[in-house]
């Protein structure tokens, strides 16, 4: 067969790849109606497991790898989970308006912004975005009804937590609503044909250039120029013109700007992934059928063990714990605020219990919000 001719039946593949995946994707939101209906979870590991064995024994009468076929439908599994819970939980908040103000770092084009993308897309609203210089404007946008969410990043498997958003959380009344992550792929992007080894100048985002330190390390001569947001940096790139000044940022919003990929993989860390918040004015309750996450802050105190009794509370009381950081409580010097994720609704009895019996040994505590969590562990299943 002619070469144009194999490409033509593979896209021709690809297509309706696409259209049996956008069929599958309705009957899981018809799944999601007929789970509503009867009070029942979202997630079933066990319906999963059989799936996958089922689909690997098909798949292998077909010389599909198990492995292949597995990756495979994590994905699309997880995408399911991920739209029957955005369904769930829309129907539960009842109808919003026809469109969404959403404040994020940077214009078109920055990780930000594609985060906000995706995660009210899923939600099916329209979005008027309003893109920021910094997370404190960010914050206040939302602060002040000019938006009514805000997309921020708060961690990244490089670079770990990103403290300014931790610090902008300890003084806001605003309410952690919604998380997503997000895969951060750190490309070199400058003019078309600029040679790589010509590089002088390198535009770009402190945390980005934090999470490329390694690869940054490897260059000598090149001057850095710190950007508010990564469009930023792809607009000063495509503004001055010049082929010996490059920005780092993802592929598709350099494309945007007309730049072109010089380099990839750029993150210290292969799986580069950012966990984005979202937050609004007002707090939500998450549907029982979903799985929740709860973020709270507490002082506990300087007293010997202090921390240890506050966890043993969570212990006590059956919930896990996803991620414990510590920040300066501005004012008062060495003295810690904790902020805690944990696997649970604010509204079950557990947590109730444990908020109750915290509130009585800490001297300060103040849940930031109760969200959907998105946190989708695949079902491990052996081949
Ligand atoms: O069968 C279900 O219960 C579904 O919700 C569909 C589905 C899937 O996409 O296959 C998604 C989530 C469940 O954990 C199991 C399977």
């Amino acid at each position: 067969m002619e070469l144009t001719e194999v490409r033509q039946q593979i896209q021709h593949t690809d297509q309706e790849l696409l259209q049996l995946l956008a069929k599958r994707r309705k009957l899981a939101l018809a799944v999601a109606e007929a789970k509503i209906s009867q009070n029942k979870p979202i997630r079933d590991q066990q319906r999963e497991e059989e799936l996958l064995l089922r689909l690997i024994e098909s798949g292998k009468a077909l010389e599909l790898d198990a492995h292949y076929v597995t990756r495979l439908f994590h994905v699309i599994i997880e995408d399911s989970v991920l739209q029957q819970q955005a369904k769930l939980q829309g129907e539960l908040r009842g109808m919003q308006g026809p469109s969404v103000k959403v404040a994020y770092l940077g214009g078109q084009g920055s990780y930000s912004y594609w985060a906000t993308q995706k995660y009210f897309t899923r939600r099916a609203e329209q979005i008027i975005d309003i893109g920021c210089d910094s997370f404190n404007e960010i914050i206040k946008a939302v602060e002040t009804g000019h938006a009514d969410y805000a997309v921020l990043p708060i961690e990244n498997t490089s670079s770990g937590s990103i403290n300014e958003v931790y610090d902008l959380l300890q003084h806001t009344r605003l309410s952690i609503v919604g998380e997503l992550t997000h895969p951060i792929d750190h490309c070199v992007l400058g003019l078309p044909g600029a040679p790589l080894n010509q590089i002088r100048q390198i535009c770009a985002h402190p945390q980005v250039i934090a999470q490329c330190s390694q690869f940054l390390l490897g260059l000598t001569n090149i001057k850095v120029e710190y950007c508010d947001s990564s469009s930023d940096a792809f607009q000063r790139v495509q503004q001055k013109q010049d082929p010996t000044m490059v920005a780092i940022g993802g592929e598709a919003g350099g494309k945007i700007y007309g730049l072109e990929v010089l380099a990839r993989e750029l993150a210290n860390q292969k799986d580069n992934v950012s966990r984005f918040i979202v937050v609004a004015r007002k707090a939500v309750s998450v549907a029982k059928a979903i799985p929740a996450k709860t973020t709270f802050i507490m002082f506990t105190g300087q007293q010997p063990g202090a921390l240890v009794d506050a966890l043993t509370v969570l212990k006590r009381h059956g919930i896990s714990m996803a991620k414990l950081e510590s920040r300066p409580i501005p004012g008062n010097p060495w003295e810690e605020m904790f902020y805690v994720d944990v696997l649970a609704n604010a509204n079950d009895y557990a947590m109730t219990r444990a908020l109750e019996e915290l509130n009585r040994i800490t001297k300060f505590i103040k849940v930031l919000g109760c969200y959907p969590s998105e946190d989708i562990q695949p079902t491990q299943v052996e081949a």
